[in-house]
């Protein structure tokens, strides 16, 4: 047998609300290597949520179907959909000191490690605001850095971003980036197609199924030269891709060559200019 400390789903369903009622995960198979960032999408009600909530521990499975691997058997920070719906202090500094102490943080380092988290997430200026006096974006990333306090390996957001406006989306989706960078693990959930272009590998969830696993130039292109003759796997899952997928699709279509398949707007120029 070969030796992996990935974690491995095999033939996992969930039922939530019963036996009787529609799995919310059915039969779902699946391995995450460490380093990997994925982003999982899928319609309302697909099973991201329960999927997230699987890999971070807060449900209970079989040792058989679940193997943690590197994901340990503790459970893993997740930054939820709502923001502010996980900050227990007054201020984003109280947040996250308190983390650190529920971490068991040797006391003469919390200051500074909490003034070094609450930086790493560009909270320097705001640390001390009261919470109810922050956007949004910045409950979120005040979220963001109460997960940092939990030292894992791994770090999940479910529909982090659903609820904030794009600049704040762009800041919280960084600081997933950056900790994806820095070495972590980064499983994001969502149904908002720009978040998941720098991904290196998306999982496609339909009625609580795997629909697709692959890297996203085939998720948006249907095929690695992108010039897919039928629906692509983004657009049998209900999403619009893109827009420079959109228009790098339009280019191909009219018989343009282009040196890579973009999906950012960056990429985009890279490849018309490079073509
Ligand atoms: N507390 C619950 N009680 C009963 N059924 C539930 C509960 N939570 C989820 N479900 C069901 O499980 C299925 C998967 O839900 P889940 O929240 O995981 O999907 P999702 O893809 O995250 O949806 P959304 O994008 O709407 O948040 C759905 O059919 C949902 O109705």
């Amino acid at each position: 047998m070969v030796f992996t400390n990935d974690l491995q789903l095999s033939e996992l369903t969930v039922h939530i609300g019963g036996e009787n009622a529609v799995p919310a995960l059915q039969h779902l198979s699946l391995s995450i290597s460490p380093g990997e960032y994925i982003g999982i999408v899928g319609p309302n009600g697909s099973g991201k949520s329960t999927l997230i909530r699987v890999l971070a521990g807060l449900l209970t499975v079989n040792r058989d179907i679940c193997r943690r691997g590197f994901f340990g058997s503790k459970p893993l920070p997740y930054v939820m959909q709502h923001p502010g719906e996980q900050l227990f202090g007054e201020t984003p500094w109280e947040d996250v000191v308190f983390a650190l102490e529920q971490q068991g943080e040797d006391p003469q380092r919390i200051v500074g490690l909490a003034a070094q988290m609450l930086g790493r997430v560009g909270l320097a200026d705001a640390m001390h605001a009261r919470i109810e006096s922050l956007s949004g974006g910045q409950k979120q990333l005040a979220a963001v850095a109460g997960c940092l306090a939990i030292d894992a390996p791994v770090m999940l957001f479910d529909e982090a971003c659903s609820m904030l406006d794009p600049e704040s989306r762009r800041q919280v989706l960084e600081a997933a980036r950056r900790e994806h960078q820095s070495g972590k693990t980064v499983v994001w959930s969502t149904q908002h197609m720009e978040e998941v272009t720098q991904c290196s590998r998306i999982i496609g969830l339909q009625a609580g199924t795997i629909v697709f696993d692959g890297p996203p130039e085939i998720f948006f292109y249907g095929s690695s030269d992108g010039r897919s003759s039928g629906d692509t796997p983004c657009r049998l899952l209900g999403f619009e891709p893109p827009y420079p997928v959109r228009v790098a699709q339009e280019l191909l279509n009219l018989g343009a060559q282009l040196p890579t398949l973009p999906l950012t707007k960056e990429q985009l120029a890279e490849a018309v200019s490079g073509s």
